[in-house]
């Protein structure tokens, strides 16, 4: 398996950091022997070699100099190849998808599935743009291609959310899906009840590696929203739209408001939901004044949480991280070792 990492941030040294670490426990496990061939970032730069990078070498630059000039040289070597000649040129055979998400148009990652699709390439990623506004599309293009989608780092990092409801919990109608889905806003809640400043909170965030490029996406509620989209259309299958959810920004809270509710035993939460009702789906994120007996109320810090209201098994609720470094490096690996086994089965039915 031959990778090209896109977007080189906190979340694809995320995954090099594991896979420089832990791929022979990896491969022990599944018979994954992934190699990096190729990264393409706006910042730190584009390395290309078709044998594979060194990525304790990688990791050390973009650590000390946060740049891939001083990479050493060498005859395979190529420089400076950006992500869209990186899906086409380069002989990756799985394509990870972890540059920024762009909450209007999903763009450029949206063409960049697409490119590797054509090209008979496999696409992870942690970028929702593309599976919020283009799911329907993009599965349907990977099957006609051949070729694995992943996407399980979308929602809630890595902590399986998605493969929970889609694998685990077949069967299951989800009548209503409840979620505390964004990181950065949880943490800010958390740090705002012992006092900090709306803004200290959010740049402790930003330090901690959760929020997105424009934070704005996270505290305005757009980061939830899309996440709320991608369970409607992954797991509930219903071809929600972002327009079609309520949102309510973070920012319409005052901490005089979230003191109010310490006092008295209850928490502000920026909570996503989606209902099924007499008169279609109802979706929304925003703040919500929680009891302390509430299931979600005791989610603190950049944890989040999911509860499926299941017709058979009930209501489900699944807690883990919800943003951070190694934690969505591990949404990828774990789809990586999905992507092997897709790969593996697709060989067997070639070879019979
Ligand atoms: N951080 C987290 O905990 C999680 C993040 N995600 C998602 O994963 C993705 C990556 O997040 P994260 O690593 O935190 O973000 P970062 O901003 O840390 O890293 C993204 C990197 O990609 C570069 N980049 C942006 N567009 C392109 C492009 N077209 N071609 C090449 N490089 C590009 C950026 O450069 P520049 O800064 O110059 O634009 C930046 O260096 C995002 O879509 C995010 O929503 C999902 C789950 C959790
Ligand atoms: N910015 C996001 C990162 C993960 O999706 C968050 O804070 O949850």
């Amino acid at each position: 398996m031959k990778l090209a990492i896109l977007g080189f941030g906190v979340v694809g040294q995320g995954l090099a950091e594991i896979l420089a670490n832990q791929c022979e426990k990896t491969r022990q496990q599944t018979g994954m022997a992934p190699k990096v061939v190729a990264i393409s970032d706006f910042k730190i730069g584009s390395l290309y070699d078709p044998n594979g990078l060194d990525l304790d070498k990688v990791l050390h630059l973009a650590a000390t100099v946060g740049s891939l000039e001083d990479y050493p040289n060498s005859a395979t070597l190529v420089r400076g190849l950006d992500a869209m000649t990186t899906i086409v040129q380069t002989n990756a055979d799985v394509i990870v998808e972890a540059t920024f998400t762009d909450i209007k148009t999903g763009e450029p990652a949206i063409t960049h599935c697409k490119t590797a699709f054509a090209a008979k390439k496999h696409v992870v990623m942690t970028n929702k743009g593309p599976i919020a506004m283009a799911y329907k599309q993009l599965s349907e293009l990977a099957a006609e291609n051949g070729v694995y989608l992943g996407f399980e780092g979308t929602v809630m990092s890595g902590t399986p959310a998605l493969r929970l409801a889609r694998t685990a919990l077949i069967g299951n109608t989800f009548t209503e899906v409840n979620g505390i889905l964004n990181g950065t806003t949880n943490y800010m809640l958390t740090q705002m009840e012992d006092g900090m400043s709306y803004h200290d909170a959010l740049k402790q965030a930003q330090e901690k590696g959760y929020a997105e490029a424009d934070p704005t996406s996270d505290v305005e509620g757009y980061d939830a929203l899309y996440k709320i989209v991608i369970l409607a259309n992954t797991v509930m299958g219903e071809a929600l739209t972002p327009d079609d959810v309520e949102r309510v920004g973070l920012k319409t809270l005052s901490a005089a408001e979230i003191q109010t509710a310490k006092q008295q035993g209850k928490r502000w939460k920026m909570l996503g939901t989606i209902r099924r009702t007499a008169d279609g789906m109802k979706a929304a994120v925003k703040p919500i004044l929680l009891d302390s007996s509430h299931p979600l109320s005791s989610i603190d810090g950049a944890t989040n949480a999911i509860t499926y209201s299941c017709d058979l098994a009930g209501d489900i609720t699944l807690t883990g991280a919800g943003a951070g470094k190694k934690e969505t490096g591990y949404a990828l690996l774990s789809d990586l070792v999905d992507c092997h086994f897709f790969m593996e089965e697709n060989r067997k039915v070639t070879n019979q």
